[in-house]
Parts: structure tokens; C-alpha cells; sequence
């Protein structure tokens, strides 16, 4: 058992509303390692990093994604900084992943949108995901073997341009 698409992306990428669009018109089930993570732990991913602190959320997410990767079938998405772990960027390896990349200023607006995420929830959140891009953007393009920009596209265009990838990758 394997997923169909695993979604990786900073936040805000659309990997949520992406992944839920492939699924439904996939008629494949949908996975979230954040919901995972939640629903395990019993709390917001917000409460574990202000209770327990970002490495004990990344030790979690780490195994919410290795039990994915072997349970699921339908259309997975990472947590945004799932990729900061080498142990699961190996797990990816010959998994159909998919990067969705959004630019800083349409990162910074669709995130600025909500309150739910931690990393971003300082003074600066520009210069926050200023930071994370450059750090992350080198470990996405590893993991992935199809990237698709969603800046100025809406959810059904991002979708059509995964699937149009993954299949001229052989996916
Ligand atoms: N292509 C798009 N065009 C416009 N808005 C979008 C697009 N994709 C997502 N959004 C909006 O951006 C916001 C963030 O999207 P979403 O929650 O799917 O991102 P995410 O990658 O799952 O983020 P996180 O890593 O925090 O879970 C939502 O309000 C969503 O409606
Ligand atoms: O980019 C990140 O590091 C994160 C993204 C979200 O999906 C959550 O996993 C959490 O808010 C951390
Ligand atoms: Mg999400």
C-alpha cells in the first residue's frame, strides 16, 4: 500500500486544499500528517509546540508520516517542515511527490489569513517565511520529482497541472 500523490510544500502552498481537490475528483481518500499528528496527541499542532516545544512536534510528526507512507493509498499531505527530517526525506524515495511552491508575498498573504500556524505566529512573519523558504526550498526539490507553482492559479488549476505532471513522470 502506497499514496497515490504525496503533497510536500512551505505553508500555505495549498497542500490541504490541493490535496483535498485531488482526492475527491481521484475518488481516493485524503490524509493529512498534521490531522494525524492532532488526532493522536489529542491536541492542535499549535498546543504541542507552545506545551511541548518544536522537537517533540517533530519526533511526532515523523512517525505520523512513516505510518502514512505504509497505511495509505489515496492522496497524502505533509506538515510544511515534514521535510526538515533527512530520516523522512529517505522514506520519500520512490514515492510520487509533488512540491507545491508558492512565492513569498502570496505565502505570506494566504497564511497571514490564519492563526493555526506556530512557526509563523511571530512579530515578523515576512522575514519568518523569508527564512523557511530559503532553508526548505533545497530539501522539497530533493524529495520531489514534479514541482508546480500555484502563485496566481486557483485550487482546480494547481490540481490539473499536478496530475499533468505526475503523468509525464510515469506516475
Ligand atoms: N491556488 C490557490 N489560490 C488561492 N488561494 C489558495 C490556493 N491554494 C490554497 N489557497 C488558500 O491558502 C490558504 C492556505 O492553504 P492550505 O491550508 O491548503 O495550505 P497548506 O499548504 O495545507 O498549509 P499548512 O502547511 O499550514 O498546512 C487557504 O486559505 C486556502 O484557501
Ligand atoms: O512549516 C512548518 O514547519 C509547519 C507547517 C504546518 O503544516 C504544521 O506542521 C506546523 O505548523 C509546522
Ligand atoms: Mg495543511
Amino acid at each position: 500500500m502506497s499514496p497515490v500523490v504525496v503533497l510536500v510544500g512551505p505553508p500555505g502552498s495549498g497542500k490541504t486544499t490541493i490535496g483535498e481537490l485531488l482526492a475527491e475528483r481521484l475518488g481516493v481518500a485524503f490524509r493529512d500528517t498534521d490531522a494525524d499528528v492532532e488526532a493522536t496527541a489529542g491536541r492542535s499542532v499549535s498546543e504541542i509546540f507552545t506545551e511541548d516545544g518544536e522537537p517533540v512536534f517533530r519526533a511526532m510528526e515523523e512517525r505520523a508520516v512513516a505510518a502514512a507512507l505504509a497505511e495509505h493509498d489515496g492522496v497524502l499531505a505533509l506538515g510544511g517542515g515534514a521535510v526538515l527530517s533527512a530520516e523522512t526525506r529517505r522514506r520519500l524515495a520512490g514515492h510520487p511527490v509533488v512540491f507545491l511552491n508558492v512565492g513569498l508575498a502570496e505565502g505570506v498573504r494566504r497564511t497571514g489569513l490564519s492563526t493555526a500556524r506556530p512557526l509563523l505566529a511571530g512579530v515578523n512573519p515576512r522575514a519568518t517565511f523569508r527564512t523557511l523558504l530559503e532553508a526548505r526550498l533545497p530539501l522539497y526539490r530533493e524529495v520531489a520529482s514534479v514541482e508546480v507553482t500555484t502563485d496566481e492559479r486557483s485550487p482546480d488549476e494547481v490540481a490539473d497541472s499536478v496530475l499533468a505532471g505526475l503523468s509525464g513522470c510515469g506516475g
